[in-house]
């Protein structure tokens, strides 16, 4: 498809890739294009595909706004919003700057530097399966792009079940005609892995990998984004990183609510394909990947590859599932998950996942990568726990007792919230005698960094815009994450498995920490230490 063309075709670099395959251009091309560019800038066109849904009020239209405020977005840039629900750009614009909460609501300038960006926002009705009507859309982006080479970013945000529609009008009906034509596709990708593997196959169709950025916003996170620097430019960790120090690994999430208003969906996906099988996989795999070549895209994506493809699929003794049922607290009654009007009667899936995995490879072999991903708990937290081995001989040990556990190095890494880093270490109580302690060594963001972190969003919107691909994933990526998880989905609802049922508020199923005890693992996050 001529249409769907990768990466700008500028008068400066006389070759055009179409379907990612360069090929020489004509003179007549190259002047078409040289005219075009006059005002050498190109523009960006940004369709938002779902614009009056939720996930593009709470967080797209924020991070395209942060963006615009921090003048991040390229010179000639128009933001589309489509889809079905009637509105006229007037009303996409209120709509933007009511539901628009971001981290700049309070700085200076906010109020004008909202108004310049509204007016850059429009609004187009449409069918997500009318190439007529992405056909007008694509008239409308054209109008605002004036006689330039014209980049063109689709966001899906929209149910799964219209991707490929929406992919096959915008890419057959409003794709640029000379510069790149990129889709952001939001999770799910897929449920399992034929269902996986059917959409890439239907995406390509119409598009070639390098226009598909597929999102998982996790990696987009500050300290997700960080765990390769801090590994790879500090001596101190690398060494470290292997089953030679390592004991075990922990990778947490936790909310403190439940699937409020999200039921439907929720209920066919469950925590494990919500947040396991995407979010933390993912982080997992940043961890425990080799070196890459260098900080290219592929290099990256190609170890994070090699490690999911050497994980053994997972075992259902090794997993543990749990569902949040009601909870009165201080008067007042938490609602459990089958309370949910959007919830059907009855329901099985899991709101809470814990599981042991294990890489095997020569780093790797033996130690425990421990997940746990939970609605409706006590808290809100992400995080990676490293836990270390015992020190061999310690001169100390006689100062733990007999729970030398409580000796180890703890390295966390608190993705969210109140992002920090902190080593636990032992330490001398200062004063006469020898009493030791456990301190942290910490890296507290908001102490050490005066600057605000931005959205995940913000940071992957820009990427997708200026054509960077490390944080997104790959397809090859995503059928290896879906072969671990795969046979353990079709396991559990073949054979019907009941979750646990654990209070609204509470720590989760008792199971996961007889899981961890498997492994002699103690939850990090649940020590009283913390
Ligand atoms: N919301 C969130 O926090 C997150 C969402 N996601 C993913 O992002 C995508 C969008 O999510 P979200 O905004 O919550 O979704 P919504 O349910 O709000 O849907 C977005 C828009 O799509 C249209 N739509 C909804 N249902 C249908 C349908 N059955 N058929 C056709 N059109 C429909 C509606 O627009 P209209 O009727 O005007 O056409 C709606 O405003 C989804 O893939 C979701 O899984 C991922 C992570 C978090
Ligand atoms: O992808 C998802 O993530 C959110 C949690 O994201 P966060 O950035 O707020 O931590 C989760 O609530 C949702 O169920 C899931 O689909």
């Amino acid at each position: 498809m001529d249409t769907a063309v990768e990466n700008v075709v500028t008068p400066a670099a006389p070759s055009k890739v179409a379907n990612g395959t360069p090929s020489a251009i004509t003179v007549e091309e190259f002047e078409d294009l040289a005219s075009l560019s006059q005002d050498d800038e190109a523009s960006v066109s940004i369709t938002v595909v779902g614009a009056s849904g939720d996930l593009a009020k709470k967080k797209i239209f924020p991070a395209l706004f942060a963006l615009y405020y921090e003048d991040c977005l390229p010179k000639h840039f128009s933001i589309f919003g489509y889809a079905r629900s009637k509105m006229t750009d007037a009303e996409l614009r209120d709509m933007v700057s009511r539901t628009l909460t971001c981290r700049i609501d309070k700085r200076e300038n906010c109020s004008e530097k909202m108004e310049e960006f509204l007016k850059r926002c429009f609004y187009h009705s449409g069918q997500y399966d009318s190439e007529a009507d992405f056909k007008e859309l694509g008239k409308k982006i054209k109008q605002h792009e004036g006689p330039r080479v014209s980049n063109r970013l689709f966001y899906l945000s929209i149910p799964p079940n219209i991707f490929l529609d929406v992919v096959k009008c915008a890419s057959r009906s409003a794709s640029s005609e000379n510069g790149w034509t990129r889709v952001i596709v939001e999770k799910p990708f897929g449920r399992d892995s034929e269902s996986s593997a059917a959409l890439t196959r239907g995406l390509k169709q119409y598009l070639v990998e390098d226009q598909i950025f597929r999102i998982d916003h996790y990696l987009g996170k500050e300290l997700v984004e960080n765990l390769s620097v801090l590994r790879f430019s500090n001596l101190v960790f690398e060494p470290l990183w292997s089953r030679q120090y390592i004991r075990n690994v922990q990778l947490i999430f936790s909310e403190d609510f439940g699937t409020e208003g999200r039921g439907g969906y929720f209920d066919s996906y469950g925590i494990i394909r919500d947040i396991m099988q995407n979010h933390l996989l993912q982080i997992l795999a940043l961890f425990a990947m080799e070196t890459p070549i260098s900080l290219e895209a592929e290099d990256i994506r190609n170890e994070k590859v090699k490690v999911l493809r050497s994980m053994k699929p997972l075992q259902l003794e090794d997993v543990v599932i749990g569902q949040y049922k009601s909870h009165t607290k201080g008067g007042i009654t938490y609602p459990g998950y089958t309370d949910d009007k959007t919830v059907p009667k009855g329901s099985l899936a899991p709101t809470f996942a814990a599981a042991a995995l294990f890489i095997n490879n020569a780093r790797w072999d033996g130690v425990p990568f421990l997940m746990k991903a939970g609605k409706a708990l006590h808290t809100k937290q992400a995080e990676i726990r490293v836990q270390f081995r015992h020190v061999p001989g310690n001169l100390y040990k006689g100062a733990f007792g007999t729970d030398l556990d409580r000796a180890t190095n703890e390295l966390v890494i608190r993705v969210q919230p109140d992002e920090a880093i902190y080593l636990k270490i032992n330490n001398k109580i200062p004063g006469l005698g020898m009493r030791l302690d456990r301190s942290n060594l910490n890296l507290h963001y908001a102490a050490r960094y005066s600057k605000e972190i931005p959205d995940a969003y913000e940071r992957l919107l820009l990427d997708a815009i200026e054509g960077e691909r490390r944080l997104f994933i790959r397809s090859d990526e995503l059928d290896a994450a879906w072969e671990l998880f795969t046979p353990l989905l079709k396991e559990l609802e073949q054979k019907r498995t009941a979750p646990e049922l654990y209070p609204y508020g509470s720590r989760g199923p008792v199971g996961a920490h007889y899981l961890a005890a498997k492994y002699n693992v103690r939850w990090g996050d649940l020590s009283s230490e913390d």
